[in-house]
């Protein structure tokens, strides 16, 4: 494992990582807050500042995603339907079997310029996220409590605001309306039977009035529907904590786009419209499951720099402080102070499934087996790597350093 892949594996690192993305998010909501005077004057101006500001911190993640992990996201299209991409608003219908398929919808959204203005159908609990759910507010973000009596008068508001919307957004839609389980699945399966509708292997059944009612109110806004279907290459389990600690996943995207027309207006019709699209889907992965691909050509669109760029100057702005803090206190001399700071640092929560740190020399539970006369198995790291004792090391040799750059004091006498 290089150096980089094992800086990107320590505690120090990933907190720095989510200290930004929480300073940032703060500085970021502070700011839509102050876009609030701004909305009765000119709300035109204020989303467009919102959608700015929105960028700055979803892009953070795109870049945790892209450059950090380096996980590339392969997209799989038609190239007719490339020239519309980013220039439209659009309804994405995604499946939702995965922990970091919003991640990538945010790749995909940030490489057609649409990240910051993009919206979602989310359960009204992500609303209660801070900083993002509270971003989302600004944002216009549309919430439901997945109780259609609850839900129909806000939702359709909500759909109506984003009628005069100042930017070409995409509004994700997962129609399952959760995500994949076998134990879901088998109760989702269990409905079909009772509705006479083919089974689905890859997916839950979708619910349709949410979708049917999002295209009644963004028909004439919205130009197409982009149907999205994600899979992982090698059956892989992507985590978000495995993102942060610099791993690389090998997503595959393939995108469908439809013209709004097509989809039917009466509510029946438009139910079995959608269930066709997901039995479609749903071969999709079944073919993606054998291959390893899906039809169509593959695209690449380019990745510009600003996701990395806005995610590298948050971190200097925010990393200032900390550095002459550190910098006062390693002058400070205090090496109890700084020995506090060692043990913090290097303490931090291992990154890989919990284990006896081998205080009393136990065998991990869960290590792989010993392999005699070999390295430890790949996944496997030694003790002080997964305690951050790497970071121990560094700043243990940063206060050697400073012993010999300061002496110790002479009792008594004042330097
Ligand atoms: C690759 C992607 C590219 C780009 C991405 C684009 C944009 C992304 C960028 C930015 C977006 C910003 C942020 C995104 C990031 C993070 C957020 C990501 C994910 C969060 C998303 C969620 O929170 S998912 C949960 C919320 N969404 C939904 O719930 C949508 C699906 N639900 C609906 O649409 C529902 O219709 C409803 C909630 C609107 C109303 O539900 P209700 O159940 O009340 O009514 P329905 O008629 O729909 O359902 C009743 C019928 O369902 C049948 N039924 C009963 N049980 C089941 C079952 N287990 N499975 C299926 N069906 C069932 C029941 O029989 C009823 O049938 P009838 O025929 O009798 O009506
Ligand atoms: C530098 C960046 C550092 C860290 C980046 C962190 C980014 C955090 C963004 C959090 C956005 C949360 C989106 C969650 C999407 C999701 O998957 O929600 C679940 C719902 O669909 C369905 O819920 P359920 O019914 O429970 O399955």
């Amino acid at each position: 494992m290089g150096l980089v892949q094992w800086l990107k594996g320590q505690f120090l690192c990933q907190l720095i990582i989510c200290y930004g993305f929480l300073v940032s998010g703060l500085l970021v909501n502070l700011l839509q807050i102050c876009t609030l005077p701004l909305w009765p004057i000119n709300k035109q101006l204020a989303r467009r500042i919102n959608c700015k500001l929105g960028y700055s911190l979803t892009s953070q993640s795109v870049a945790l995603l892209e450059w950090w992990s380096g996980t590339e996201v392969t997209f799989y299209t038609d190239p007719a339907d490339y020239q519309f991409y980013g220039k439209e608003n659009a309804i994405i219908v995604l499946n939702h079997n995965f922990e970091i398929d919003f991640l990538c919808g945010w790749a995909f959204c940030d490489r057609f310029g649409v990240l910051g203005a993009s919206k979602c159908l989310a359960k009204k609990e992500l609303s209660y996220l801070p900083v993002i759910g509270w971003m989302w507010y600004f944002l216009e973000m549309v919430f439901i409590k997945r109780k259609w009596e609850e839900d129909k008068r806000s939702f359709v508001q909500s759909l109506q605001n984003l009628r005069d919307y100042p930017e070409n957004f995409w509004f994700l839609l997962h129609c399952e309306g959760t995500r994949f389980t076998e134990e879901k699945h088998q109760i989702s399966m269990e409905v079909a039977e009772k509705k006479g509708l083919p089974k689905l292997k890859h997916h839950l059944l979708p619910r349709t009035k949410g979708f049917w009612v999002a295209v009644q109110n963004l028909r004439g806004t919205v130009a197409a529907v982009y149907c999205c279907t994600l899979n992982f290459r090698n059956n892989e389990t992507p985590t978000l904590l495995g993102v942060i600690n610099g791993k690389k996943y090998h997503p595959d995207l393939y995108i469908r786009r439809i013209p709004l027309e097509s989809v039917p207006e009466d509510e029946a019709e438009c139910s079995s419209w959608l269930h066709k699209l997901y039995q479609e889907k749903d071969q999709f992965q079944e073919d993606y499951s054998h291959t390893g691909y899906f039809p169509g050509p593959i695209v690449t669109p380019l990745r510009g720099p600003w996701a990395l760029i806005n995610w590298i100057g948050w971190t200097c702005l925010l990393l200032y402080p900390l550095y002459l803090l550190l910098v006062q206190l390693v002058l400070s001399g205090s090496i109890l102070t700084i020995l506090a700071t060692v043990a913090f640092c290097s303490a931090g929560p291992g990154t890989g499934p919990r284990r006896q740190v081998g205080t009393r020399g136990g065998p991990c539970p869960t290590a792989p087996p010993k392999r005699p006369g070999l390295p430890p198995a790949p996944g496997h790291r030694g003790r002080y790597r997964r305690t951050g004792g790497g970071t121990v090391l560094i700043i243990y040799h940063l206060v050697e350093r400073r012993d010999q750059a300061f002496p110790p004091r002479a009792p008594g006498k004042v330097t």
